[in-house]
């Protein structure tokens, strides 16, 4: 089932926006049905955002990127589908009428709600195959944020929760499996606790918005993108850990510092006084600048975590392995011809104050394109971490074109010389329309990572460089192969 190539999303607002940049991304079309007039213009505002983050979340090599379409009802969206999402507002009503219609046009598909929550059994009460209704609950930006909660209904057939596990985890999602169903799921649960003391705060002249907001971002925010309550307060006890905590401060629960489950009252004059604050506080930023400040830090942030090797970098990280393993040509592909080692957009943060791609972006690309073709002879993950690597000695850049933010460029890589140790790549550098803006050619030695000195490369490794080298060697050789800076006499 991981292998669906389209799927129908009910509801194209923001969650389902976000769906449908996560899907397409990952190769899959999508047939959206909104009613509201305005919904394609809302959704495509939302894709060229997911756009923009995705230029710079990974360089592993995405599959062709799947198509949109708009459906004009909600039978003519599901009618192939194997997955449907429903992603309309909030109310339990309007949901049963949606999935009414999806039944009467689709009686195999599986359901999956974005609610935020309400009850997978609740749902799924009016539908004739109840079965196929799961809730999969995600997080705004739903094109980034790695978690979706995972909830059964009392009807539920649990072989739908275990393949959704499989299916959002390839889209490079962290499924968490609820696995007993209570309104608001796990995580709004958490949250819902923390905004409703935040308008307490508000309601009570405590504090405004942005000394809200900057009592969480400087502080428990940033520990909170990558541990969460528990173990954060595990360390706060010291050597003493979470027991400790708890001696010393789960007295003060029952104070209570908190006035958890009752809410202000929401008269027009307090949503107009909280609204106004954050209207304030965002300044002269509009809602799209704000949504480009927040992807770009959630990127750095898992970019980060993945350095570590934790939380939700592990999960970017086994996503991006993924793509990388997909990606490398097939077997049987054209080896015989320079090999597509790279494809992606320039990121808008790769440009400079010449408002081009800035020069240190080019080795960037380079050594990701000599990253690819070390997969493709066999060089992988696997190998390296069995001990033996490759080093580059020597690199030659020739710059020969702009190229500016988000245009698409590619890699095509011809190997020099493949023998022994020795391995010499020259890539080429081409805009998709096919000019070429620069060429780099590497000279790389193969290495054990033990002794920090060359070594032959395993026998496989080899032999799949010989076989590509000799093709390579029947090509005319490349221009500008073997160049260095001239000096004037
Ligand atoms: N906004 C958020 O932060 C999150 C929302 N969710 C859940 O996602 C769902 C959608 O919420 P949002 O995208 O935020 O709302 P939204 O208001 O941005 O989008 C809802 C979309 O549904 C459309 N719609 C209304 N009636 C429809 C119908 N009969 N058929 C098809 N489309 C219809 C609307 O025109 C609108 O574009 C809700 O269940 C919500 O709880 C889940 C996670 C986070
Ligand atoms: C506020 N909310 C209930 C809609 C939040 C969510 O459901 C998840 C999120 O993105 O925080």
């Amino acid at each position: 089932m991981n292998e669906i190539r389209k799927v129908a999303l009910i509801g194209g607002g923001v969650i389902g926006g976000g769906w449908t940049a996560r899907l397409i991304e990952n190769g899959m079309d999508v047939s959206v049905f909104d009613p509201d007039p305005e919904a394609e213009r809302k959704l495509n505002a939302v894709l060229a955002g997911a756009d923009r983050a995705y230029a710079k979340l990974t360089m592993a090599p995405h599959p062709k990127k799947g198509a949109v379409s708009f459906a004009p009802s909600i039978a003519e969206a599901v009618a192939d589908a194997r997955l449907v999402i429903e992603s309309v507002p909030e109310r339990l009503d309007l949901k049963h009428r949606v999935f009414a219609e999806i039944e009467a046009a689709n009686s195999t598909a599986v359901i999956a709600s974005s609610t935020s929550g309400i009850m997978p059994t609740e749902l799924q009460a009016e539908l004739e195959y109840p079965g196929r209704l799961i809730v999969a609950h995600p997080f705004n930006p739903v094109y980034l944020l790695p978690l979706v909660e995972l909830v059964a209904g009392k009807d539920t057939d649990a072989r739908h929760i275990e393949w959704a596990k499989e299916f959002y985890s390839a889209i490079g999602m962290r499924p968490l499996v609820c696995r007993v169903e209570i309104e608001g799921f796990i995580s709004d649960r958490l949250q819902e606790a923390l905004w409703r003391e935040a308008l307490w705060l508000l309601k009570d002249k405590v504090a405004t918005a942005e000394e809200l907001d900057a009592a969480i971002a400087y502080g428990p925010g940033l520990r909170w993108a990558q541990m969460g309550t528990m173990q954060t307060f595990h360390l706060a006890g010291g050597e003493g850990g979470m027991r400790a905590m708890l001696a010393m401060f789960g007295p003060c629960l029952k104070w209570p510092w908190t006035k958890l489950t009752d809410v202000p009252e929401l008269t027009d004059g307090f949503v107009e006084m909280v609204g106004a604050q954050c209207d304030a506080q965002s300044g002269d930023l509009g809602p799209r600048d704000l949504e480009h400040i927040r992807d770009d830090n959630l990127i750095a942030i898992m970019q980060a975590l993945k350095v570590n090797g934790w939380g939700a970098g592990q999960v970017l990280a086994a996503y991006e392995k993924a793509l990388f393993d997909r990606g490398a040509p097939a077997p049987a592909a054209d080896l015989s011809q320079p090999i597509r080692t790279l494809e992606r957009q320039v990121p808008p943060d790769w440009t400079d104050y010449n408002n081009h791609m800035n020069e240190a972006r080019y080795l960037q690309c380079f050594a990701d394109a000599t990253d690819a073709f070390m997969r493709i002879i066999g060089a992988d993950a696997d190998y390296i971490a069995a001990g033996r690597s490759y080093f580059t000695v020597e690199t030659h850049i020739r710059h020969l074109n702009e190229v500016k933010a988000l245009e698409p460029i590619y890699t095509a890589t011809q190997v020099i010389e493949g023998k022994g140790k020795k391995m010499r790549l020259f890539h080429e550098m081409r805009h998709a329309d096919g000019r070429l803006l620069a060429t780099g050619e590497h000279m790389l030695i193969h290495v054990s990572l033990e002794s920090r000195a060359a070594c032959e490369p395993a026998r496989e490794i080899l032999s799949k460089l010989e076989e590509i080298a000799a093709l390579h060697a029947r090509l005319t050789p490349p221009d500008g192969v073997g160049r260095a800076i001239g000096m004037r006499g």
